[in-house]
């Protein structure tokens, strides 16, 4: 668990981070949500200290950091970025072994640990362990960012517009593995992101920073649902429920168990907003969906105005 307490960040005369208040908790995604300037950056350097606050307090697990030497700290903290600065004339393997190598693991435990990781970002190991970074997609090398990240298993992971400069596919598929391992590690994350959907979509938690203070903390259901100010709402936008629909599958707004012949079918996996676009096409308010090939339930358009 993360928490802050009266953080602020001052320039000069500016404050660019002031009396916040927040609780990360742990196994979560929070994401640190808001408009260019409004102190995300900020916020999240203040927790592993690549920034120093002007005032108030950063807990980890109970234990103000400022306790802790930052190169202690940073240990415990895995930060993914956009430009993930691979080292260049390292391979993929060497990249995120760096951590590993670093804590004294030995080499037979780090190359296992290199291919796990791999793996789980969804890169074959065989194929791109001895890939060098200029060889790489940007989605990949962003996949070889975050498998250096969770290199030293870190309970905590700070992220900057991880999948920024992807492509939109690209980034739609990174996001997808995300929430995969995320699943599996429950690490306690911090996201810092501009995008509306991929805080919808990754969020556990969001929290709504404007012009360096909190302005919502909640879920996406709370802020898409129950706005408390209006800053929230034009920030979310109007279409923010049809929206938050792609965060969710098929499966969590349906019947379960319910059985109608003859409906169009759509896979319990696809997206909620995927669903409400084949009803749409189908000229159909009501899908038949699937698990493994068998009818799991129905799902109705009516169910798709509900929260799930
Ligand atoms: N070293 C600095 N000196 C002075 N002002 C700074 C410094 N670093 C950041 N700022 C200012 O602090 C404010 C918050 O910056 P920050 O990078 O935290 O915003 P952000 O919400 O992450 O924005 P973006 O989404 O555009 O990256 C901005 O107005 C920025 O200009």
């Amino acid at each position: 668990m993360i928490e802050l307490e009266h953080l602020e960040k001052r320039y000069g005369a500016q404050a660019v981070v002031q009396d916040l208040n927040l609780v990360f908790p742990a196994g979560q995604v929070t994401a640190l949500l808001g408009p260019s300037g409004c102190g995300k950056t900020t916020t999240l350097r203040m927790i592993n200290r690549l920034i120093e606050p002007t005032a108030g307090v950063v807990r980890l697990d109970g234990q103000d950091t400022r306790g802790l030497r930052p190169e202690v700290l940073r240990r415990g903290i895995g930060y993914v970025i956009q430009q993930i600065g691979l080292f260049p004339h390292l391979n993929v393997a060497q990249n995120v072994a760096t951590v590993p190598e670093l804590l004294g693991r030995s080499r037979q435990d780090t190359a296992r640990r290199v291919d796990e990781l791999l793996a789980l970002v969804g890169l074959d190991p065989d194929t791109f362990r001895h890939k060098r970074p200029a060889q790489l997609s940007g989605g990949q090398a962003q996949r070889v960012g975050v498998a250096r990240a969770l290199a030293a298993d870190p309970p905590v992971l700070l992220m900057d517009e991880p999948f920024g400069a992807l492509d939109p596919l690209a980034r739609e598929h990174l996001q997808q593995a995300f929430r995969e391992i995320q699943r599996r590690l429950h690490k306690t994350v911090v996201m810092v992101t501009h995008d509306i959907d991929e805080a919808l979509r990754l969020g556990d938690r969001i929290a709504l920073m404007n012009a360096g203070r909190l302005e919502q903390f909640g879920t996406p259901d709370d802020l898409v649902h129950r706005p408390t100010s209006s800053f929230v709402s034009a920030f979310l936008g109007e279409d923010a429920a049809l929206r938050q629909l792609a965060g969710y599958r098929a499966a969590d707004f349906m019947n379960p168990g319910e059985k109608v012949a003859g409906l169009p079918t759509v896979e319990a996996s696809l997206d909620a907003r995927s669903a409400l676009g084949v009803m749409l096409r189908e000229g159909s308010d009501r899908l038949t969906v699937m698990t493994d090939g068998v009818p799991a339930g129905v799902l109705h358009w009516s169910n798709l105005r509900r929260e799930p």
